[in-house]
């Protein structure tokens, strides 16, 4: 996490810019890098999506192109929400972290311990769904376990034993459920997080950073991704938003 420990204290911020991007190929293009050129002073980090590249021809040409724009010094998070057999992960981890060049990725842990350890690689970052952004009617997370907690806890729990292990390994943590992320937090109380959910999703800001910072006043990775993609000014909702984020941040001394 270093890289990232680096960027959030060199820019103030705890902002990390989700890049969805949506529209036809010429404006996607121009857009992507209108974006980061005017977020980049207030992002601590960059994460695009992988869907919304692989959902157009050339989509990996255009991702690559899209990381190699972002500046060096901001790490970048693959979001491909990876999660398959061990020989398979390596190949999407070689994608990620060789092909385009990610810092991390995200990975989902369903298949368990195996699917996420090939992407613990030195220097990278693994941010495992826990507790998503989503409210599905049927949720596999919210499963109480005959030993005691939820789906959702034992995957925080292999997570942090993980982390242990190998370094590097973070959760996912949706913004729209602020309880959640208290209890994300009391379990994983040190690690970092990724937080979706703010801005199109209705996530609370100011409740999720009150149950989620650390006392350090960090670890939290606050993404949002078509508010800013949408923005008439991107830069301007990125400071902004920033500003608000830092507001319930404890001064350091
Ligand atoms: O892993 C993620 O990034 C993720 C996890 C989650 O629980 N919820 C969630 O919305 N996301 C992703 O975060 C982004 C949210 O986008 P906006 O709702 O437009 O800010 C999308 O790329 C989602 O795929």
């Amino acid at each position: 996490m270093e890289k990232l420990i680096q960027r959030a204290q060199q820019a103030n911020s705890l902002l990390c810019v989700g890049l969805d991007p949506t529209g036809d190929d010429q404006q996607v293009a121009r857009r992507l890098a209108e974006v980061i050129d005017q977020t980049s002073p207030y992002a601590a980090a960059f994460k695009p999506n992988l869907a919304f590249f692989l959902s157009r021809e050339d989509g990996v040409k255009l991702l690559r192109e899209t990381v190699h724009r972002i500046p060096e010094s901001i790490p970048v998070i693959l979001d491909g929400k990876f999660g398959d057999i061990a020989n398979t992960a390596d190949h999407y981890a070689r994608f990620a972290y060789d092909v385009i060049g990610a810092d991390g990725v995200t990975v989902n842990p369903y298949m368990g311990d195996d699917a996420i350890v090939p992407f613990a690689r030195p220097g990278k970052m693994v941010f495992v769904l826990a507790k998503t952004s989503n409210k599905p009617v049927h949720s596999l997370q919210d499963v109480a376990l005959t030993r005691g907690g939820y789906l959702s806890d034992y995957a925080a729990q292999v997570a942090r034993k993980l982390d242990g292990e190998h370094g590097g390994i973070g959760l996912v943590v949706g913004a729209t459920n602020a309880e959640a992320v208290a209890r994300m937090r009391r379990l994983s109380p040190e690690q970092w997080f990724l937080v979706p959910g703010v801005g199109a999703q209705g996530g609370d800001l100011q409740a999720t950073l009150r149950a989620g910072l650390r006392p350090d006043g960090s670890g939290l990775l606050i993404n949002t991704s078509r508010a800013l993609w949408q923005a008439a000014d991107a830069g301007a909702a990125a400071r902004e938003l920033v500003e608000q984020i830092n507001k319930y941040r404890p001064v350091m001394a």
